[in-house]
């Protein structure tokens, strides 16, 4: 079994005028289910498509359509919260939300109250190599998303796209475990990872895909402890939540500017409203937007046109078996496996296409020598072009032939660097260039010997100096380099050096 220690999350201090104050933080990401079509019709998801283009008539609500659940967004759901370590329920619901707006044709929205189809799950939060904290997930239910209204393209008039409208939804919602604005954004960081690995949202934050409403509030140290013990939130302060952020960076910024505007409300006598509030990056301050509703302002309640969804155990069993290594387990097993450092094996399980390059190359060669390889060399030059692991020009078996040349004693690192560039730009099997180009490594130790012997020769000032103070060693050592391209073993050049100049 995998050792996966982790620590409980650690509480942002933030002085007020008068006392110490800790945040206190729990969010709900909205993460768009990886699916061609939407959750109730076979509209098509695609990103950017003309306005209106994607809308089948249950989306734009026209009399007498009925909603039909798409599975393959149900069997999404379930292996997020398999890979959430989360219970999955085998009967869940559809409930109504009902609110006016002019993007939601439906006037609700269909989403997943009281029986969600996903319980209790965690998430271990990577902050640093070696520190992990564990962010416990309250419930995943599957919802419709609503569409979208645009106001900037005419001073006087609004305008709807319903493509979005329908679209599925997970709503994932963490306890309030997090403490801090660092812990928000590599909470996020994580979820998106393990998505990704799933495989059942594809983490775009750009495009909307992945969003949060972060709800934060402020308490005094001691409280949240009490609220621990108790699971009794009116030890808390009461939350704001801000809406749908898609940035790690103005979560972050948010959170912090959010807990402040509280801090001050409070330590002036007054209270803070619970309310939905929107996060505005040009200004770098959050405003309100409405005061919060609550869950009966929504009327939920169970939608007719939709039987309870039941799943069974065999299909949950199957999907679980299905599911691939995820950051944890294969981060674990880079260090067991391969010798990495945690940092290492951080960076190359990032995603799983890194991951993969990797180990095809760590396979047959050294693992740390590969690991350094692919993180300074590969991803530094691809860095430079912008270039994306599954376009690099170098595959897996290219690297591992520059590293098995290393190993050899054929080349040296130095050599192996202006290699690797060759492959880069040329392409071309390694040791077939080292070859031809004349690029191999000169161990023979008479070839050494001989060059050695020449510049000996060549500086009889330089020798008796070195005679006198051993430092100057060194000297010998770079002019035989040089006089072999770089090519001579450094470590027989050394052995040389010493033994002819007697130390
Ligand atoms: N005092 C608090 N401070 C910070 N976060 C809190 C506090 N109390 C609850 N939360 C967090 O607020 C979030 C509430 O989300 P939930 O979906 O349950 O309800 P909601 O926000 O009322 O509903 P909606 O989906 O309509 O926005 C959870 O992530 C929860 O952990
Ligand atoms: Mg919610
Ligand atoms: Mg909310």
């Amino acid at each position: 079994m995998l050792d996966l220690s982790y620590e409980t999350p650690k509480p942002k201090v933030i002085a007020g005028a008068k006392h110490d104050w800790e945040l206190v933080i729990g969010l709900e990401v909205h993460a768009q289910v990886a699916s061609k079509a939407k959750l109730f019709s076979g509209a098509s998801t695609k990103f950017g498509a003309e306005p209106n283009s994607n809308v089948a008539f249950v989306d734009a609500a026209m009399p007498g359509m009925l909603p039909v659940i798409n599975e393959f967004c149900v069997e999404q759901a379930v292996r997020t919260g398999l890979g959430l370590k989360a219970q999955i329920n085998l009967k869940s619901a559809f409930d109504r939300k009902n609110y006016f707006y002019p993007d939601l044709p439906q006037g609700y929205q269909i989403s997943q109250l009281y029986h969600p189809i996903v319980g209790e799950g965690e998430v271990l939060v990577d902050m640093e190599p070696g520190i992990a904290r564990l962010v416990r997930i309250e419930r995943i239910h599957i919802e419709q998303d609503a569409g979208k209204s645009i106001h900037d393209m005419d001073p006087n008039m609004s305008f709807v796209d319903l493509n979005r409208t329908g679209v599925a939804l997970m709503e994932i919602v963490s306890r309030p475990d997090i403490r801090g604005p660092e812990e928000a954004a590599a909470y996020v960081t994580k979820l998106r990872q393990i998505l990704r690995y799933l495989g059942t949202c594809d983490g775009n934050m750009q495009n909307g895909n992945l969003r949060a409403d972060v709800n934060v509030s402020i308490c005094l140290p001691g409280q949240y402890e009490k609220y621990q013990e108790t699971g009794d939130f009116s030890h808390l302060g009461t939350r704001c939540e801000i809406k749908n952020m898609n940035s790690m960076r103005f979560i972050q910024a948010a959170i912090d500017y959010e807990a402040r505007r509280q801090i001050a409300i409070v330590e002036a006598g007054g209270t803070v409203d619970q309310e939905t509030r929107l996060y505005d990056p040009d200004k770098g301050e959050t405003r309100s937007m409405r005061s919060k509703e609550e869950a009966h302002d929504y009327r939920y309640f169970p939608d007719p046109d939709l039987l309870p969804l039941e799943i069974e155990q065999a299909w949950v069993d199957e999907i679980a078996a299905s599911l691939p290594e995820l950051p944890d387990a294969k981060k674990a097993r880079f260090v067991t496996e391969f010798g990495l450092s945690e940092y290492d094996a951080s960076v190359l399980t990032a995603d799983t296409a890194n991951a993969s390059y990797f180990e095809e190359v760590a396979n047959g060669t050294d693992g740390k020598l590969a690991a350094n390889w692919v993180i300074n060399e590969l991803f530094g030059r691809l860095k430079k072009e912008d270039h994306s692991i599954e376009d690099s020009p170098v595959s897996p078996a290219q690297l591992a032939g520059i590293i098995k040349l290393i190993q050899k004693g054929d080349i040296s690192g130095k050599i192996a660097k202006d290699l690797f560039e060759i492959v880069y730009t040329e392409g071309g099997d390694p040791a077939r260039i080292v070859e031809d180009r004349g690029m191999k490594q000169v161990t023979d130790t008479g070839a050494i010997e001989a060059a050695v012997d020449e510049i000996i020769a060549a500086n009889p000032a330089q020798v008796e100096k070195a005679k006198a103070n051993p430092k100057l060693a060194g000297w010998f050592v770079g002019q035989v380099m040089k006089a072999t391209g770089g090519k001579a073993n450094p470590k027989a050049v050394n052995e040389i050096v010493a033994a002819k100049l007697g130390q």
